[in-house]
């Protein structure tokens, strides 16, 4: 068997179509939504993905503000800046790229983004109401997954999935977001035993480890879907967390690296910066843009 290869570039695409005439309509009512990118430092990858965003946020009509600190700039100037652009109203999202440099404590630069327009959906307050089933900002990462899966498999009721990697940016509220969506979630990490035996029951495997082809072909259940949230570059290029040859011989569906849940990260990251603006100005959540 030979899976079907899900497209998250083209669906990213229609995305942020759908994301342009939500826009237009916001903008004829005399609101123009407004993301803002913070990048700490020189990170050549970061760059690329800053770059990325402002192009992007851009094309769908929105006003997008970046802001460059260089990589020794005291942790002070960078909240003086979150706090300025909290108060900012042409600003509705905020985004701090991540990592940080090492000086500077992470969790208290996201706990100083206002929750409102806290599009990542890092900040404390958006982990306790996702977890506590409350309206949040949900993690741009697992809402592209989530999407690629409703739209693959519709109702996840029931279904069996594992998450590989319980970080707070993708494994944790992956984990979530599938339970919310009344799957039976597994949550498997560096301690986790058998995960071979565990992948081969579960009818999603969700990868964000940061290991280049660590998930192995004969780990996936015939006819699984299976989500590759890796980014590695080595020498053969950017490649994924699953071995992508072996496993989409067995899977019933897999997302490429590229071309799978990153383009869908920046289109969920504008879904948000609608969604803050929607919510801020009291209007309804944009349709088919949210959770
Ligand atoms: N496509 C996209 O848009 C995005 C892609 N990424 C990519 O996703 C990947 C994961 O990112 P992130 O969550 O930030 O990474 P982290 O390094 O924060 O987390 C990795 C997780 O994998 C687990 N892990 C490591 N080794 C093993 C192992 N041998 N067996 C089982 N689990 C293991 C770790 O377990 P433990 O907790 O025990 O250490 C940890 O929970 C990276 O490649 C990253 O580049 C990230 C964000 C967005
Ligand atoms: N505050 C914060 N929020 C993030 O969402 C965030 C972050 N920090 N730090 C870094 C990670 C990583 N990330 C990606 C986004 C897009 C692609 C993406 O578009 N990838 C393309 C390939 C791009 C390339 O060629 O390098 C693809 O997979 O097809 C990948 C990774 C967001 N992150």
């Amino acid at each position: 068997m030979t899976a079907k290869v899900i497209d998250g570039k083209a669906f990213a695409a229609g995305l942020r179509e759908q994301i342009k005439l939500q826009t237009a309509a916001m903008i004829a009512q005399g609101i123009t939504p407004g993301l803002a990118v913070v990048l700490v430092g020189e990170d050549p990858a970061s760059q690329v993905y800053v770059r990325s965003k402002e192009k992007q946020t851009r094309e769908t009509g929105m006003n997008s503000f970046a802001h460059r600190l260089s990589a020794e700039a005291p942790q002070a100037e960078l909240l003086a800046l979150i706090e300025q652009l909290n108060n900012d109203p042409a600003v509705n999202g905020i985004l701090v790229q991540l990592p940080l440099p090492a000086h500077m404590d992470e969790a208290a630069v996201i706990n100083a983004i206002r929750p409102e327009k806290d599009v990542d959906g890092f900040h404390i307050l958006n982990v306790g109401r996702l977890a506590t089933g409350q309206k949040a900002m949900v993690p741009c990462t697992p809402l592209g997954c989530l999407m690629l899966l409703r739209d693959l498999l519709g109702d996840l009721s029931g279904k069996s999935a594992v998450v590989i990697g319980r970080s707070n940016i993708v494994g944790k509220p992956m984990a979530q977001l599938l339970l919310r969506d009344s799957a039976t979630v597994t949550i498997a990490h560096s301690r986790t035993r058998n995960l071979p035996e565990l992948c081969r029951q579960a009818d999603i495997v969700v990868a964000a480890v940061g290991r280049p082809n660590f998930v192995q072909g004969d780990w996936i259940k015939p006819g699984a879907a299976v989500v590759d949230v890796g980014i590695n570059r080595t020498d053969d290029g950017l490649v994924g967390d699953v071995d992508f040859a072996a496993a989409s011989q067995i899977a019933g569906a897999i997302t490429p690296v590229p071309g799978g849940v990153g383009p869908m990260t920046i289109a969920c990251l504008l879904a948000s910066t609608l969604t803050a603006t929607a919510r801020a100005n009291g209007l309804p959540d944009p349709e088919g843009l949210t959770p």
